[in-house]
């Protein structure tokens, strides 16, 4: 029987478990992906007793690192990370990403940037030759965001306020989200330099030179891909 997407992702989280070494500091990611494989640590801390201490990238992520008993330090706690292991939404053929579906992304960066190497975890269906059929997230100050949206629409980047039952989506940082429907991303580089340095965006979904390696989840089993 074929696998399910979440079969898919469920592999390349215990994988990836399989690369954290005693005494290491770990950037723990967000999302569905990155559960699976928090599962997997948790199950190495109680039953190896393997001696880790977790960076969380979302507070979502910190209780369930908490709750297995993962030891958890905050991002200024901590003198270095040496591997993080995230999520991603899309990924290029050139390993370049975007990431914050699930509105994680500013502090998902805060930590890659900080981590000696980085890791995503994704089953194959995340796998693009060209970045922007994900819209891309950008997490701006809800002061102003009004004004920074018609900016973005008169671009003609098809920004879009992230919304749930009415309400808007909050990250943890109490930020809104904007999407932008882009269709094809040419120059993710130009495009992320552009974006940061209009006023009020906090950070844009563009992950770029950042990962290592990826860990893909395919039917036959999970592919390591170097990236770097
Ligand atoms: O903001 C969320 C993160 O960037 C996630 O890592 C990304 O959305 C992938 O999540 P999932 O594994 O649930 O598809």
């Amino acid at each position: 029987m074929a696998m399910t997407q979440d079969e898919l992702k469920q592999q390349v989280g215990q994988r990836a478990v399989d690369f954290i070494e005693d005494g290491m500091v770990v950037g723990l990611g967000t999302g569905s992906t990155v559960k699976y494989m928090v599962d997997a640590l948790g199950k190495r801390v109680k039953e190896e007793g393997l001696n880790v201490v977790g960076v969380p990238t979302s507070d979502r992520t910190r209780e369930q690192a908490r709750s297995l008993g993962i030891p958890v330090k905050g991002i200024d706690d901590v003198d270095h990370i040496d591997l993080t292991i995230d999520g991603a939404d899309e990924i290029s053929d050139d390993f370049q990403g975007i990431k914050g579906g699930g509105a994680a992304h500013l502090w998902e960066k805060i930590v890659a940037t900080n981590s000696t190497k980085n890791m995503w975890i994704v089953d194959e269906s995340k796998l693009s030759h060209q970045l922007g059929s994900f819209p891309l997230p950008l997490e701006v100050i809800p002061y102003g965001s009004s004004q920074v949206v018609k900016k973005l629409a008169a671009k003609g980047y098809k920004p879009e306020v992230r919304m749930r039952d009415g309400q808007h989506v909050l990250t943890d940082s109490k930020n809104y989200v904007v999407d932008l429907h882009l269709g094809e991303i040419d120059h993710p580089h130009e495009l992320a330099n552009e974006l940061i340095q209009m006023v009020g965006v906090v950070e844009q979904g563009l992950f770029l030179d950042t990962v290592n390696t990826v860990i893909v989840g395919r039917p036959d089993g999970p592919e390591v891909l170097q990236a770097r």
